[in-house]
């Protein structure tokens, strides 16, 4: 029986007169790897957003671990955000601080360990990360595409998340760093027994990353394998697979 971690019940977003969601249910069970797919303005960042926190015009309730997030109060919502690691897909890293300190900043505004202890629990997520110690010394602009994501999950992961959020973690990324980027979710996901959520467009990280997919139809979700989704007899989610590439993937496997 899977542990549900976030339950989402009934929900409803909208923007003026435009609903993105209408009546969603989705419930992320703990320690697996979800994937939030669905075609361009179907409302994946707003469902991200909102569970978030950081869009609240919604209706509806939104369960963590049991409690409710719905008029939680701001005190108890972010003690509770510092148990969920965070990676916007324009990795937001501080251009004017360095590796270190990008990594080191939520552990200076949120915990009380000493600037040694900060220091070393940085790089320990450096190597968690696959970078060597003498990356904390550079700043952003002077690493790669590849690099900036690490770090980015490198800090999302300081302060010990059981939850990862990602929005699109290997878009702008070529094919081989996005598939030693997979890789390193997976690894990582298995070792910490993280649960991970992951808005993508990116079908080889669905497929080798994500143990379901919840796909945006209609303003609510079609969850299941990659592989009940390709069943699914619904025109939109025929025509989002359309491409073969999803079904080349499942035949090679
Ligand atoms: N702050 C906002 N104000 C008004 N409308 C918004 C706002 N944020 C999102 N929307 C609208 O909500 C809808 C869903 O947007 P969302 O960003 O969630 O789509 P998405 O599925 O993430 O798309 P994409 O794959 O293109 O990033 C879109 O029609 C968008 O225009």
């Amino acid at each position: 029986m899977m542990e549900t971690l976030i339950s989402i019940r009934q929900l409803v977003t909208q923007f003026g007169t435009q609903r993105v969601h209408d009546g969603l249910n989705l419930d992320i069970y703990r320690g697996e790897v979800l994937g939030i797919v669905g075609g361009s303005g179907s409302g994946k960042s707003v469902l991200l957003r909102t569970i978030l926190g950081l869009d609240h015009a919604y209706s509806g309730e939104i369960h963590f671990s049991g409690q409710a997030l719905t008029h939680m109060p701001a005190d108890d919502f972010a003690r509770l955000k510092r148990d969920w690691g965070v990676m916007f897909q324009r990795g937001a890293l501080f251009s004017s601080l360095s590796v270190g300190d990008n990594i080191q900043f939520p552990l200076r505004e949120f915990s009380a360990l000493s600037a040694e202890e900060c220091r070393e629990l940085m790089y320990v997520r450096l190597e968690m990360v696959g970078l060597e110690r003498a990356v904390a010394d550079k700043f952003p602009a002077q690493l790669s595409g590849g690099m900036v994501k690490r770090v980015a999950l490198a800090r999302a992961l300081v302060l010990d998340p059981i939850v990862l959020f990602l929005d699109e973690p290997t878009s702008g990324l070529d094919p081989v760093s996005a598939e030693e980027f997979d890789q390193l979710i997976g690894t990582l996901h298995r070792n910490l027994k993280l649960t991970v959520v992951m808005v993508t467009h990116d079908l080889d990280s669905l497929f080798s990353t994500c143990d379901r997919i919840a796909m945006l139809v209609d303003k609510q979700v079609v969850v299941g394998t990659l592989r009940q989704l390709l069943a699914n007899p619904h025109p939109q989610i025929q025509q989002y697979f359309s491409g073969g590439r999803a079904r080349v993937l499942l035949r090679g496997n």
